[in-house]
Protein backbone atom coordinates (compact mmCIF):
# COMPACT_ATOMS: atom_id res chain seq x y z
CA UNK A 1 0.00 0.00 0.00
CA UNK A 2 1.19 3.76 -0.50
CA UNK A 3 0.98 4.82 2.89
CA UNK A 4 2.16 8.14 3.67
CA UNK A 5 1.13 9.62 6.74
CA UNK A 6 0.22 7.20 9.44
CA UNK A 7 0.25 6.06 13.40
CA UNK A 8 1.66 2.73 14.64
CA UNK A 9 0.55 0.90 17.71
CA UNK A 10 0.56 4.63 19.25
CA UNK A 11 -0.06 4.86 22.70
CA UNK A 12 0.06 9.03 24.19
CA UNK A 13 -0.58 9.85 28.11
CA UNK A 14 -0.83 13.03 29.50
CA UNK A 15 0.86 12.23 32.94
CA UNK A 16 -2.01 9.96 34.56
CA UNK A 17 -4.16 10.49 31.48
CA UNK A 18 -4.27 7.91 28.64
CA UNK A 19 -5.53 10.00 25.36
CA UNK A 20 -4.82 7.18 23.10
CA UNK A 21 -3.75 3.65 23.26
CA UNK A 22 -2.27 1.32 20.57
CA UNK A 23 -3.88 3.28 18.01
CA UNK A 24 -3.48 2.14 14.40
CA UNK A 25 -4.30 4.88 11.46
CA UNK A 26 -3.10 5.41 8.07
CA UNK A 27 -3.29 7.45 4.90
CA UNK A 28 -2.08 7.15 1.49
CA UNK A 29 -0.54 9.43 -0.80
CA UNK A 30 -3.68 12.20 -1.55
CA UNK A 31 -6.29 10.75 0.22
CA UNK A 32 -8.69 12.37 2.24
CA UNK A 33 -9.32 11.18 5.13
CA UNK A 34 -12.19 12.75 8.08
CA UNK A 35 -12.03 11.92 11.64
CA UNK A 36 -14.76 12.23 13.85
CA UNK A 37 -15.30 11.29 17.24
CA UNK A 38 -16.57 12.35 20.96
CA UNK A 39 -15.01 15.56 22.44
CA UNK A 40 -11.97 14.52 24.35
CA UNK A 41 -11.44 11.69 22.42
CA UNK A 42 -7.94 12.36 21.29
CA UNK A 43 -8.71 14.06 17.52
CA UNK A 44 -6.90 17.05 17.80
CA UNK A 45 -3.60 15.26 19.87
CA UNK A 46 -3.57 12.94 16.27
CA UNK A 47 -3.24 16.15 14.53
CA UNK A 48 -0.51 17.19 17.14
CA UNK A 49 1.46 14.16 16.33
CA UNK A 50 1.77 14.21 12.70
CA UNK A 51 2.08 17.84 12.93
CA UNK A 52 5.12 17.15 14.91
CA UNK A 53 4.18 18.87 18.14
CA UNK A 54 3.74 16.30 20.35
CA UNK A 55 5.97 12.87 20.78
CA UNK A 56 4.39 9.60 22.03
CA UNK A 57 5.55 7.44 24.58
CA UNK A 58 5.01 4.67 22.65
CA UNK A 59 4.79 3.29 18.96
CA UNK A 60 5.52 5.36 15.97
CA UNK A 61 4.41 7.94 14.11
CA UNK A 62 5.18 8.32 10.09
CA UNK A 63 5.35 10.02 7.14
CA UNK A 64 6.96 9.07 3.89
CA UNK A 65 8.47 5.99 5.94
CA UNK A 66 10.55 8.39 8.16
CA UNK A 67 9.51 9.02 11.75
CA UNK A 68 7.85 12.63 12.71
CA UNK A 69 10.14 14.03 14.99
CA UNK A 70 9.30 18.32 14.90
CA UNK A 71 7.06 20.35 12.55
CA UNK A 72 8.03 20.76 8.89
CA UNK A 73 6.36 23.26 6.34
CA UNK A 74 5.72 19.84 4.10
CA UNK A 75 2.92 18.98 7.29
CA UNK A 76 0.92 22.34 7.30
CA UNK A 77 -2.01 22.76 9.99
CA UNK A 78 -5.03 24.77 10.19
CA UNK A 79 -6.87 25.53 13.45
CA UNK A 80 -10.80 26.44 14.09
CA UNK A 81 -9.27 30.09 14.73
CA UNK A 82 -7.32 31.51 11.61
CA UNK A 83 -4.67 32.87 14.17
CA UNK A 84 -3.72 35.45 11.72
CA UNK A 85 -0.80 38.72 13.19
CA UNK A 86 -2.87 41.65 13.37
CA UNK A 87 0.12 43.89 12.83
CA UNK A 88 0.49 42.80 9.09
CA UNK A 89 -1.76 42.69 6.22
CA UNK A 90 -3.12 40.29 4.09
CA UNK A 91 -0.65 39.15 1.86
CA UNK A 92 2.04 39.09 5.00
CA UNK A 93 0.42 36.77 6.63
CA UNK A 94 0.49 34.75 3.81
CA UNK A 95 3.64 34.83 2.91
CA UNK A 96 5.28 35.20 7.03
CA UNK A 97 6.43 31.78 7.05
CA UNK A 98 8.39 31.26 3.68
CA UNK A 99 9.53 34.94 4.10
CA UNK A 100 10.90 33.66 7.22
CA UNK A 101 12.82 31.12 5.55
CA UNK A 102 14.45 33.34 3.14
CA UNK A 103 12.58 32.29 0.28
CA UNK A 104 12.64 34.51 -2.90
CA UNK A 105 10.54 37.39 -1.86
CA UNK A 106 9.10 38.08 -5.15
CA UNK A 107 8.51 34.54 -6.11
CA UNK A 108 6.64 34.26 -3.06
CA UNK A 109 4.31 36.94 -2.93
CA UNK A 110 3.56 35.80 -6.38
CA UNK A 111 2.66 32.71 -5.53
CA UNK A 112 0.66 34.26 -2.26
CA UNK A 113 -1.36 36.22 -4.71
CA UNK A 114 -2.73 32.86 -6.62
CA UNK A 115 -3.48 31.48 -3.94
CA UNK A 116 -4.99 34.42 -2.57
CA UNK A 117 -7.14 34.49 -6.23
CA UNK A 118 -8.05 31.07 -5.70
CA UNK A 119 -9.36 31.31 -2.26
CA UNK A 120 -11.67 34.38 -3.40
CA UNK A 121 -9.87 37.29 -1.98
CA UNK A 122 -7.74 38.80 -5.01
CA UNK A 123 -8.07 42.57 -4.33
CA UNK A 124 -7.38 42.18 -0.25
CA UNK A 125 -3.84 41.75 -0.42
CA UNK A 126 -3.11 45.39 1.54
CA UNK A 127 -5.94 44.41 3.94
CA UNK A 128 -5.67 44.69 7.86
CA UNK A 129 -7.00 40.83 9.41
CA UNK A 130 -9.58 43.36 11.18
CA UNK A 131 -11.33 44.74 7.88
CA UNK A 132 -12.14 40.83 7.26
CA UNK A 133 -14.92 38.55 7.74
CA UNK A 134 -14.49 35.39 9.86
CA UNK A 135 -14.93 33.32 6.43
CA UNK A 136 -12.42 35.77 4.93
CA UNK A 137 -9.86 35.07 7.80
CA UNK A 138 -10.10 31.57 7.24
CA UNK A 139 -9.69 31.99 2.99
CA UNK A 140 -6.22 33.88 4.40
CA UNK A 141 -5.59 31.11 6.84
CA UNK A 142 -6.32 28.35 3.59
CA UNK A 143 -3.84 30.36 1.42
CA UNK A 144 -1.42 30.28 4.00
CA UNK A 145 -1.46 26.70 4.68
CA UNK A 146 -0.96 25.80 0.88
CA UNK A 147 1.66 28.25 -0.12
CA UNK A 148 4.34 26.74 0.80
CA UNK A 149 3.21 23.22 -1.50
CA UNK A 150 2.48 20.93 1.46
CA UNK A 151 2.36 17.52 1.47
CA UNK A 152 0.22 16.79 4.30
CA UNK A 153 -2.29 19.57 5.56
CA UNK A 154 -3.97 18.65 9.54
CA UNK A 155 -7.09 20.94 9.43
CA UNK A 156 -8.81 21.17 13.08
CA UNK A 157 -12.52 22.08 13.04
CA UNK A 158 -11.04 24.84 10.12
CA UNK A 159 -14.67 25.65 9.79
CA UNK A 160 -16.30 24.74 13.10
CA UNK A 161 -16.65 28.88 13.91
CA UNK A 162 -18.65 29.89 10.21
CA UNK A 163 -22.05 30.15 9.80
CA UNK A 164 -23.71 27.76 7.44
CA UNK A 165 -23.67 29.43 4.18
CA UNK A 166 -19.81 30.56 4.57
CA UNK A 167 -19.24 27.11 5.79
CA UNK A 168 -20.51 25.22 2.56
CA UNK A 169 -18.24 27.62 0.28
CA UNK A 170 -15.50 26.94 2.41
CA UNK A 171 -15.71 23.22 2.08
CA UNK A 172 -16.34 23.84 -1.98
CA UNK A 173 -13.02 25.98 -2.07
CA UNK A 174 -11.32 22.76 0.14
CA UNK A 175 -12.58 20.20 -2.23
CA UNK A 176 -11.65 22.21 -5.13
CA UNK A 177 -7.87 23.05 -3.97
CA UNK A 178 -7.41 19.28 -2.60
CA UNK A 179 -9.06 17.56 -6.51
CA UNK A 180 -5.64 20.22 -7.96
CA UNK A 181 -3.47 19.72 -5.58
CA UNK A 182 -3.50 15.72 -4.13
CA UNK A 183 -2.43 17.42 -0.85
CA UNK A 184 -2.80 13.86 1.97
CA UNK A 185 -5.60 16.14 4.19
CA UNK A 186 -7.01 15.08 7.49
CA UNK A 187 -9.21 16.91 8.70
CA UNK A 188 -11.00 16.80 11.92
CA UNK A 189 -14.73 17.80 12.49
CA UNK A 190 -17.96 16.95 14.38
CA UNK A 191 -20.19 17.61 11.49
CA UNK A 192 -21.52 14.12 10.03
CA UNK A 193 -22.76 16.04 7.05
CA UNK A 194 -19.26 18.61 6.10
CA UNK A 195 -17.51 14.80 6.45
CA UNK A 196 -19.56 13.02 3.90
CA UNK A 197 -19.31 15.83 1.39
CA UNK A 198 -15.48 16.17 2.08
CA UNK A 199 -13.91 12.26 2.94
CA UNK A 200 -12.81 9.66 0.66
CA UNK A 201 -13.05 7.91 4.13
CA UNK A 202 -14.49 8.31 7.29
CA UNK A 203 -12.63 7.40 10.48
CA UNK A 204 -15.08 7.28 13.80
CA UNK A 205 -13.12 7.39 17.29
CA UNK A 206 -14.08 5.84 20.27
CA UNK A 207 -14.38 7.44 23.48
CA UNK A 208 -10.79 7.50 25.68
CA UNK A 209 -8.61 6.29 25.36
CA UNK A 210 -9.44 6.86 21.60
CA UNK A 211 -9.07 3.85 18.82
CA UNK A 212 -10.57 4.02 15.29
CA UNK A 213 -14.21 1.98 15.76
CA UNK A 214 -15.07 2.75 12.18
CA UNK A 215 -13.65 3.00 8.89
CA UNK A 216 -15.90 3.68 6.12
CA UNK A 217 -14.81 4.38 2.31
CA UNK A 218 -17.79 6.43 1.09
CA UNK A 219 -19.10 5.65 -2.23
CA UNK A 220 -19.55 9.27 -3.79
CA UNK A 221 -16.88 9.57 -6.25
CA UNK A 222 -14.84 12.55 -6.45
CA UNK A 223 -17.04 14.68 -8.36
CA UNK A 224 -19.48 15.83 -5.57
CA UNK A 225 -22.20 18.33 -5.61
CA UNK A 226 -23.27 20.29 -2.34
CA UNK A 227 -26.31 20.83 -3.03
CA UNK A 228 -27.72 17.22 -4.74
CA UNK A 229 -25.24 14.57 -2.62
CA UNK A 230 -27.81 13.95 0.33
CA UNK A 231 -29.92 12.74 -3.27
CA UNK A 232 -27.09 9.92 -3.87
CA UNK A 233 -27.88 6.23 -3.54
CA UNK A 234 -26.94 5.43 0.20
CA UNK A 235 -26.27 8.73 1.33
CA UNK A 236 -29.18 8.56 3.97
CA UNK A 237 -28.05 5.45 5.12
CA UNK A 238 -24.40 6.14 5.51
CA UNK A 239 -25.36 9.15 7.19
CA UNK A 240 -27.19 7.41 9.86
CA UNK A 241 -25.24 4.54 10.49
CA UNK A 242 -22.03 7.35 10.77
CA UNK A 243 -24.80 9.27 13.39
CA UNK A 244 -25.28 6.34 15.42
CA UNK A 245 -21.84 5.42 15.74
CA UNK A 246 -20.46 8.98 17.03
CA UNK A 247 -23.61 8.93 19.40
CA UNK A 248 -22.82 5.59 21.14
CA UNK A 249 -19.41 6.68 21.86
CA UNK A 250 -20.53 10.06 22.92
CA UNK A 251 -22.99 8.68 25.63
CA UNK A 252 -20.17 6.09 26.65
CA UNK A 253 -17.98 9.09 27.20
CA UNK A 254 -20.20 11.02 28.75
CA UNK A 255 -21.78 8.04 30.99
CA UNK A 256 -19.79 8.37 34.35
CA UNK A 257 -20.83 11.75 34.64
CA UNK A 258 -24.08 10.85 34.25
CA UNK A 259 -23.75 8.19 37.14
CA UNK A 260 -21.86 10.84 39.28
CA UNK A 261 -25.06 13.41 38.57
CA UNK A 262 -27.37 11.44 40.00
N1 LIG B 1 -1.18 19.39 26.59
C1 LIG B 1 -2.06 18.71 27.29
N2 LIG B 1 -1.87 18.42 28.60
C2 LIG B 1 -2.75 17.69 29.30
N3 LIG B 1 -3.88 17.16 28.79
C3 LIG B 1 -4.13 17.40 27.49
C4 LIG B 1 -3.25 18.18 26.68
N4 LIG B 1 -3.77 18.23 25.41
C5 LIG B 1 -4.91 17.51 25.46
N5 LIG B 1 -5.13 17.02 26.68
C6 LIG B 1 -6.25 16.16 27.09
O1 LIG B 1 -6.26 15.06 26.18
C7 LIG B 1 -7.60 14.70 25.86
C8 LIG B 1 -7.77 14.70 24.35
O2 LIG B 1 -7.70 16.05 23.89
P1 LIG B 1 -7.93 16.42 22.36
O3 LIG B 1 -7.85 17.91 22.28
O4 LIG B 1 -7.01 15.63 21.52
O5 LIG B 1 -9.43 15.91 22.13
P2 LIG B 1 -10.40 16.15 20.89
O6 LIG B 1 -10.95 14.83 20.52
O7 LIG B 1 -9.72 16.95 19.84
O8 LIG B 1 -11.54 17.02 21.60
P3 LIG B 1 -12.58 18.12 21.01
O9 LIG B 1 -13.44 17.40 20.02
O10 LIG B 1 -13.34 18.57 22.22
O11 LIG B 1 -11.75 19.22 20.39
C9 LIG B 1 -8.51 15.67 26.60
O12 LIG B 1 -8.96 15.04 27.76
C10 LIG B 1 -7.60 16.83 26.93
O13 LIG B 1 -7.99 17.45 28.13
Amino acid sequence: MNEHISLQQVTLRFETLTVLENIDLSLTKGEFVVLLGPSGCGKSTILNLLAGFTQPQQGRVLCGGEPVRQPHPSRGMIFQQPNLFPWLNVLENVTFGPRLRKHNRAEVDARAREWLARVGLAGFEDHAPWQLSGGMKQRVALARAWLPGPEVLLLDEPFGALDAQTRMMMQELLRAAWLETQTTLLFVTHDVEEALFLADRVLVMSARPGRIVEDIRLPFGRERDIETLASEPHYGDIKHHVLQRVRQEAKRHLAPLNEGER
